[in-house]
């Protein structure tokens, strides 16, 4: 298959997908020829620090645009979809602050539904009709600088949530959230009808997904089921630990 070849049989193309994909970032290069097919509704990404999650979560929203090979959404380029990409794939950033762009909260939801062809006022209507449908109608004219990191991080969710494109990619979405925050984002994802891909190194959250892909140096060092996945990593991590103490 050459660089160019688009798979068009959408019936039985993954969700997403990636064909040889070459990525530098900086002196780096993170990928080197990796290819994954992304059918699963759950599929939980792990690995070290600098292994490669957050790059191919980049990848796979459109952010990053591989040095060679293709990613593909439903046997379409991602690359060569322009904006209609937001309808087919959407990301909630690490870093809240990297994804907020307006200055209230109803603002920023609204946002999201600008591909969807809703007119502004329109666009409003919904986002607030959808923050009291979660009994959050007084965060509406919030403004997003007054919120706490966990409370922007569940305000990116909810704007992701609402857009609902059809694949969701959270990069390490329960890093600032309390307990609660997280049992709720965890409920959330449980209940979500589009599929979702979780980076994260808290493994509770994702040993129960049916497919858990471990990166190490932008390789797939195991890729299966989460609980035999995680429990291999957290063996791995053991095993490095004991090696430091000796
Ligand atoms: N903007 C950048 N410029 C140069 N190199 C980068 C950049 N971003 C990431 N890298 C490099 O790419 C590699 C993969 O980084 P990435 O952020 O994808 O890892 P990660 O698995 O998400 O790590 P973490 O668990 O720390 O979030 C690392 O070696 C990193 O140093």
């Amino acid at each position: 298959m050459n660089s160019h070849t688009v798979v068009t049989d959408s019936s039985t193309a993954a969700a997403l997908a990636l064909q040889q994909v070459r990525l530098q970032r900086g002196r780096t290069q993170v990928f080197d020829g990796l290819s994954l097919q992304l059918h699963e509704p759950r599929i939980g990404l792990i690995g070290d620090n600098g292994a490669g999650k957050t790059s191919l979560l980049r990848l796979l929203c459109g952010l990053e645009v591989p040095d060679s090979g293709q990613v593909l959404s439903q046997g379409q380029d991602l690359h060569a979809a322009g904006a209609q990409r937001a309808r087919w794939v959407g990301m909630m950033f690490q870093n809240p602050d990297d994804q907020i762009i307006f200055p209230t909260v109803v603002e920023e939801l609204a946002l999201g539904l600008q591909p969807q062809g809703l007119k502004k006022k329109e666009a409003k209507a919904q986002a607030l009709q959808f923050l009291q449908n979660r009994g959050l109608q007084d965060w509406a004219d919030r403004a997003v600088t007054s919120l706490s990191q966990g409370q922007r991080q569940h305000v990116c969710w909810l704007a992701l949530l609402l857009a609902g494109p059809r694949s969701l990619l959270l990069d390490e979405p329960f890093a600032s959230l309390d307990l609660p925050g997280q049992a709720r984002l965890a409920r959330d994802i449980a209940q979500t009808a589009q599929q979702v891909i979780v980076s994260t190194h808290l493994l509770e959250h994702v040993r129960n997904f049916s497919r858990v892909i471990w990166l190490e140096q932008g390789r797939v060092l195991a890729d299966g089921a989460g609980s035999t996945v995680c429990a291999a990593y957290e063996a791995s991590v053991r095993a490095r630990v004991a090696a430091m103490d000796s």
